[in-house]
């Protein structure tokens, strides 16, 4: 009888793509534009108050390429919270402009893979906490992608003995440890809440370890046989001045 993995789950991660109808935002007025952009600004604001308060967090940055024009990824501590605030955008002036590209549903996950024995509540432990409910770092870069584990033939990841996971998620944790300060991951599972079973968002000021990061995990066991990967994503922080930009004709 196989084993799953024991999981804690923090706040629950909405990835919302869109792209920008610059046609239709092009022909309206200055002053409506400005309006819809200041409206946006409010939102944000509200978004950010949570960040100040630590009852949740947000990024938001453009998408470089085709597949997208921005992203906003929210986490709160609850579905329903995401919803809402997914709904309030739909009805901000500025919605009307984009068209969903792609949206990701999700919560952050750890698992019990390297965990040490401990009789304390782990949701409890200030480290845990941390990770649980991450403050989404301002860093220059993102990189989003879902993926899974795969059910193919011999290569079953969930047909595995919890030990054989232990040792390659050990594998897999060494790797990532080299990229301690350079690349920040967040995991969320996504197993019955969308298409793949985990989305993976990295953070980084510097872009080129996405994928010095990403290629050496290719030759890790984890994911040289047991992973596939859905859509990429990578784009760069809007802050300050930017949010305007990002908009103006
Ligand atoms: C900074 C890089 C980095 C680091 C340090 C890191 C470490 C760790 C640890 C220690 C653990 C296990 C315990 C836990 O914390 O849950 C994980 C877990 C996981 N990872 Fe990871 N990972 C990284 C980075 C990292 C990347 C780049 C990817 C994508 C893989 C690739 O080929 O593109 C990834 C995937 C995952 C997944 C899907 C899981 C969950 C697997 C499951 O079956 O449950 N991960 N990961």
């Amino acid at each position: 009888m196989n084993e799953a993995a024991i999981t804690l789950d923090g706040w629950y991660a909405l990835h919302d793509l869109r792209s920008m109808d610059w046609t239709s935002w092009k022909m309206v007025s200055n002053e409506e534009r400005q309006a819809a952009v200041d409206e946006f600004h409010v939102y944000l604001e509200k978004l950010q108050k949570a960040d100040d308060e630590k009852t949740g967090s947000h990024a938001f940055y453009t998408i470089v390429g085709q597949k997208a024009d921005f992203m906003l990824m929210i986490m709160r501590p609850t579905m329903d919270e995401l919803q809402e605030l997914e709904s309030e955008f739909n009805k901000l002036a500025i919605a009307d402009f984009t068209i969903p590209s792609y949206s990701y549903v999700s919560v952050v996950e750890l698992s019990n893979y390297l965990a040490g024995e401990s009789t304390e509540d782990p949701y409890q432990n200030p480290y845990v906490r941390a990770r649980l409910y991450p403050e989404l770092p301002r860093q220059q870069y993102i990189c989003f992608y879902p993926m899974n584990k795969k059910r193919d033939g011999e290569d079953n990841w969930f047909m595995l003995d919890m030990d054989k996971r232990k040792e390659l998620m050990r594998a897999h944790g060494l790797i990532g440890r080299g990229y301690a300060g350079k690349v920040k991951q967040i995991i969320t599972g996504s197993v019955g809440f969308d298409d793949f079973e985990w989305g993976v968002t990295l953070f980084s000021e510097d872009i080129l370890q996405f994928k010095k990061l990403i290629y050496e995990m290719r030759f890790d066991e984890v994911s040289a046989r047991y992973a596939e990967f859905g859509s990429f994503f990578v784009g760069t922080l809007l802050d300050g001045d930017k949010k305007t930009a990002f908009f103006n004709i």
